[in-house]
């Protein structure tokens, strides 16, 4: 088990020295259970965990890491690792140690005779199978505004800005609810049903859903809705915490973001569904709740007043050809 002690340096290091925004105004900021949940799923790999100390020094200078996953890529379900949080410190860039840690993290994958990878990217590397716009709805526009995340709409007062985002206290679907430990098969079953009918998405058995869809405080929240006369799950939602610090503004340090994860709506309209995500978000106190155009996902940012973010997100796969590149709404896979 990697102990308190690295875990607090991999925070570290990623804090001080992941992804940035074009305008290197935001970094991420993932918390130490966010990355303890995001690289402890069902039958990890501790070894997939790989981080570089300088000689002397000791101190951790970068990172790369892989957890084992189940893809459907069309109709065949691939053993991957989905490759994350490389990451090499801002003193030692260009220095060529990314492609190292690469080529590490690929021997110890092969080891376990896993040959394929999934990972996304904001820079555009050999062969994205398909590209995502990343889209942004206000929950606290005042905030947002202040630390130049967004700016006033032309003809816009605050005050305006305010009213145009303001939502409703609580959500507006009958039995819409926290997901609990003993909705787990019911959710398991929906999102199998659902996941379906993208060309690639995650393959998830029961205690995979147990792991990635169980809310955990400040990491993960998802949501069920349950037939208040039949008492059957019949939708879900979820969303991720991800934090980005704030760079070099005397008023406020970090940025609260919701980021979407796996929606499920059946007998709830997706547009009622991701406005109760949106509600929760709010009551929750983030600043901001994110999206990629995957999945159906395109069919309610505009209706419920996400604007369209400043970059792209490129999806990709390492030693798996697809015949056809992908649109991004034949995508239902979502990585932290
Ligand atoms: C079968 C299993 C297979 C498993 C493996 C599958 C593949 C997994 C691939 C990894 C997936 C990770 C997914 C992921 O974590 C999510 S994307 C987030 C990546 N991390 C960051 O952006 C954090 C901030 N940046 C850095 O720490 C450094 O700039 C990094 C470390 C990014 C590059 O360090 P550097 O000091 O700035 O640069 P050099 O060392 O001198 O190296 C330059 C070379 O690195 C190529 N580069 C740049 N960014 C890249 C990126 N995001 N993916 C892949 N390659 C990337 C670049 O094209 C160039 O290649 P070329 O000149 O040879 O063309
Ligand atoms: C996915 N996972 C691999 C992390 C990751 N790596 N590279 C990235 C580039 C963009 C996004 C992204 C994805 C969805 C979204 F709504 C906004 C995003 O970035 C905004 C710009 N930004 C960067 C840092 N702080 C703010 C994530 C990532």
């Amino acid at each position: 088990m990697e102990s308190d002690e690295t875990c607090n340096e991999v925070y570290a290091l990623l804090k001080n020295n992941y992804v940035e925004d074009d305008e290197n105004m935001f970094r991420f900021n993932y918390s130490k259970e966010f990355l303890s949940w995001a690289l402890r799923p069902p039958g990890y790999y501790k070894s997939w965990h790989i981080g570089v100390r300088a000689k002397t020094s000791k101190k951790l200078v970068a990172f790369i890491t892989g957890i084992p996953a189940r893809i459907r890529v069309r109709g065949e379900v691939v053993k991957m690792a989905e490759v994350n949080f490389l990451c090499v410190h801002k003193k030692l860039r260009s220095k060529r140690l990314a492609p190292v840690m690469i080529k590490e993290v690929t021997r110890r994958v092969h080891l376990e005779n896993i040959w394929q990878a999934a990972y996304t990217a904001g820079v555009v590397l050999p062969t994205p199978v398909t590209t995502a716009q990343y889209w942004h709805r206000s929950l606290n526009p005042k905030k947002l505004i202040d630390v130049g995340f967004s700016r006033l709409g032309a003809r816009m007062t605050m005050s305006r800005t305010i009213k145009l985002y303001k939502l409703p206290d609580s959500p507006a679907t009958p039995g819409f609810r926290k997901m609990e430990l003993h909705d787990v098969p019911a959710v398991t079953r929906l999102l199998r049903d659902y996941l379906a009918q993208f060309a690639v998405a995650p393959y998830f058995d029961e205690d995979d859903v147990e792991h990635w869809l169980r809310p955990v405080e400040n990491v993960i929240d998802s949501f069920v809705v349950e037939s208040p006369e039949t008492h059957e799950i019949t939708d879900f939602c979820s969303f991720y915490t991800l934090p980005s610090s704030i760079l070099g503004n005397q008023n406020y340090s970090t940025l609260k973001a919701a980021y979407s994860y796996y929606n499920v709506s059946n007998k709830t309209p997706l547009l009622q569904l991701m406005n109760d995500a949106l509600i929760v978000a709010k009551q929750k106190d983030f600043d901001v709740f994110n999206a990629l155009d995957v999945m159906f996902n395109e069919s309610f940012v505009k209706e419920l007043k996400f604007g369209p973010g400043d970059g792209q997100l490129h999806y990709y796969l390492y030693n798996y050809r697809l015949q056809q590149a992908l649109r991004p709404s034949e995508l239902g896979l979502v990585l932290l």
